[in-house]
């Protein structure tokens, strides 16, 4: 069964793209290699052992979408394609309303045209900016966007529900994804960060490989048990597999909703020392670290209650913390050399 992903040469893309070739899928990869390389595509093809089938586009321009939809007989989309740096969204915003709201409405006024009906989308728990109470479930209310690139993915899922509901034949899940980290145990597909990683895992195992300086830890007066901001980090291979679920939910006929949504964590909260201790009992490594100021538009703690996506897709995490976090040394490791 031929599975479109756009911007499966990305992080999770690309760990998404082996899973759902386990499963049997024949996946088919789109992408304008903005934010990856075109060595993943080979990369692939090592893991899988098998020629990946792949376009090179842009998921904004109509004709990428014909090209597609007339060669292939796609039976499910999962759309990853989109802008991600929460900084950048905030200077240049009109990048993230094209890149991630306007290819969302250009790809289902063509799943309509060409009469395609099951997607899986990427969101963020980011909707829920600092919920009120812990651990977040799926009725805990969607707070007002704190960024371009947030806002884009709340709009992102209100336009999926409403175009759901005026169609018979559309049918979507909206993931909700905590904060993904690893890469697959062969180390040949992971993060690739370009320029300075915003993000703890990449910045801290960049830090550890000696090509930063010492780990910058924003805030120790959060009101956590050690000071240090909350978060759910959950493995990518773990993500990749909650992909293949949906879909699976979508096409067997098994969703009694047309549009739903999933949180899809650990729904374990880690703290960012926590995170350090993990990550030196795991990979035998010191991280160097200093402390500094909060960083402006964190939040204090969030993680996910996964009863919903544990009890109505079947899907459940594998792996732990050390686990993804060694993944995320080893890939270090290999990108290094
Ligand atoms: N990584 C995270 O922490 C995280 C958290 C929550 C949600 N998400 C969402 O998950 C999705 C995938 O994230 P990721 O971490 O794999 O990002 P990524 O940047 O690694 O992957 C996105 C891929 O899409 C491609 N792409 C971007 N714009 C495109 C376009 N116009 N046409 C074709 N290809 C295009 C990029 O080249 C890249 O390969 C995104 O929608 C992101 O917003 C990511
Ligand atoms: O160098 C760093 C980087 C991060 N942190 C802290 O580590 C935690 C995690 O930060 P980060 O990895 O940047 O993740 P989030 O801020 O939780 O945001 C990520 O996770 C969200 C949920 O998936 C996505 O919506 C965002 O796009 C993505 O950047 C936060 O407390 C940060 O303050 C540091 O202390 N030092």
């Amino acid at each position: 069964m031929q599975i479109l992903i756009t911007g499966g040469a990305g992080f999770i893309g690309s760990h998404t793209y082996v899973v759902l070739k386990e499963h049997g899928y024949t996946p088919i990869i789109v992408d304008n290699f903005s934010n990856s390389s075109k060595k993943v595509i080979k990369n692939l093809e090592i893991i899988t052992k098998e020629p990946v089938i792949f376009e090179e586009g842009d998921v904004n321009h109509p004709e990428t979408y014909d090209q597609l939809f007339k060669k292939y007989d796609i039976r499910g989309i999962i759309h990853f394609a989109a802008s991600k740096a929460v900084g950048e969204s905030v200077e240049n915003p009109l990048k993230y309303y094209r890149n991630n709201v306007a290819s969302t409405v250009l790809l289902l006024e063509k799943m309509a045209e060409y009469g395609l009906s099951n997607l899986v989308f990427s969101s963020s728990c980011t909707v829920y900016g600092q919920p009120e109470t812990l651990p977040a479930t799926e009725e805990s209310p969607v707070q007002p966007a704190t960024s371009p690139y947030g806002n884009s993915k709340q709009i992102c899922e209100e336009i999926i529900r409403d175009t759901v509901a005026a169609s018979s034949a559309l049918k979507a899940i909206a993931l909700r994804y905590f904060n993904p980290i690893g890469a697959h145990e062969s180390a040949l597909i992971g993060e690739l960060p370009i320029g300075p990683p915003a993000n703890l895992i990449p910045f801290l195992t960049q830090s550890v490989a000696g090509l930063r300086g010492p780990l910058q830890v924003w805030g120790t007066d959060y009101p956590t048990p050690d000071g240090t901001a909350i978060r759910d980090y959950i493995h990518v291979v773990d993500l990749a597999g909650a992909h293949v679920k949906a879909l699976a939910h979508l096409i067997d006929g098994k969703s009694t909703k047309n549009y739903d949504f999933f949180n899809i964590g650990t729904g374990q909260g880690s703290s960012v020392m926590e995170v350090i201790t993990a990550f030196e009992k795991a990979t035998g490594k010191k991280v160097p670290y200093e402390i500094r100021d909060r960083r402006a538009g964190d939040i204090t703690a969030v993680y996910a209650s996964t009863d919903k996506s544990n009890q109505v897709l079947g899907w459940k995490t594998q792996f732990s913390l050390e686990k993804a976090l060694q993944d995320a040394w080893k890939w270090q490791e290999a990108i290094n050399q």
